[in-house]
């Protein structure tokens, strides 16, 4: 598959910040490397456990709901989860199921089965805790694998957004969840984008997957994105700044746009949080 990156480069320790002239480039490019993780997920492990987000990340998948990949991609060997979602019916417009249902999951043959969604009629204390109880029998029988430095799971591949405050997932800037050590899923019911009531994976778990990719496109997002990135201090009270994989890699997805302020000083917008 050809691609056209405009530049990429490594920073921090496995991480590699990939940027393209277009975000069609860009999901060119995504696809390939889902693609990839995939493939290698299932060779070695026999299973692909990948973790979707909302938001602008589906629309950027959507090159895999294409040639080469929805016929040749093992789509039997996917177990699909989500590294946050929100507390809204899974028919509701802000829900982070439907959108991946309605983009991605209904035009690719993964199983049923495997798709492993939020619980939308519980409290989102209770789908927090339910969720986190699914992972771990599934941990158990390894079809999500365990990180050997701390026993969370290890996800194959997560998938995050980063917005224009620097969330990831829904980890908000200067939330408390963001210290939690010990839970794998949380809930949060003050989040400052709505709906207010999400439930998330925690960063020890985002932490522990083999591969994280963060996909950003347009210029709304390209202070976060350079804030996220610098190795300054500002960059630990951004949210996407403390995604850092204790032993996996961080591939940053970036357009040209979302990309402008990399080169920039961010000393003035760590004054925004
Ligand atoms: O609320 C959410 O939004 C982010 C994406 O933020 P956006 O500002 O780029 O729309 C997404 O990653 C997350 O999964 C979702 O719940």
């Amino acid at each position: 598959m050809e691609r056209e990156i405009m530049a990429s480069y490594e920073t921090k320790k496995n991480c590699e910040i990939r940027v393209f002239e277009s975000s069609d480039e860009m999901a060119t490019d995504l696809a390939e490397f889902i693609s990839q993780v995939s493939e290698i997920s299932v060779k070695e492990r026999g299973y692909f456990a990948i973790a979707l987000s909302g938001g602008p990340l589906i629309r950027h998948m959507r090159k895999l709901c294409e040639a080469p990949y929805n016929k040749t991609l093992d789509w039997s060997k996917w177990y699909v989860f989500w590294a946050d979602e929100r507390a809204v019916a899974k028919n509701h417009i802000e829900s982070n199921y439907k959108l991946a249902k309605q983009e991605f999951l209904s035009k690719v043959p993964i199983l049923n089965g495997h798709v492993y969604s939020i619980n939308d009629t519980a409290t989102v204390e209770k789908a927090a805790a339910d969720y986190e109880f699914v992972i771990r029998q599934l941990v158990k029988v390894r079809t999500v694998g365990v990180s050997e430095s701390n026993d969370c799971p290890k996800f194959d591949l997560i998938l995050l957004n980063i917005g224009p405050d620097g969330h990831v997932a829904s980890l908000f800037p200067n939330h408390p969840a963001l210290e939690l050590k010990d839970d794998w899923v949380t809930y949060i019911t003050d989040s400052p984008e709505p709906p207010p009531e999400r439930i998330t994976f925690t960063l020890p778990v985002i932490n522990s997957a083999s591969n994280i990719a963060i996909v950003a496109s347009e210029e709304d997002k390209a202070k976060a994105v350079s804030c996220a990135i610098s190795e300054g201090p500002g960059a630990t009270s951004v949210p996407a700044g403390m995604v850092q994989p204790t032993d996996g890699k961080l591939v940053w997805f970036l357009d040209e746009a979302a990309a402008t302020s990399l080169e920039a000083r961010n000393d003035d917008y760590k004054h925004q949080y």
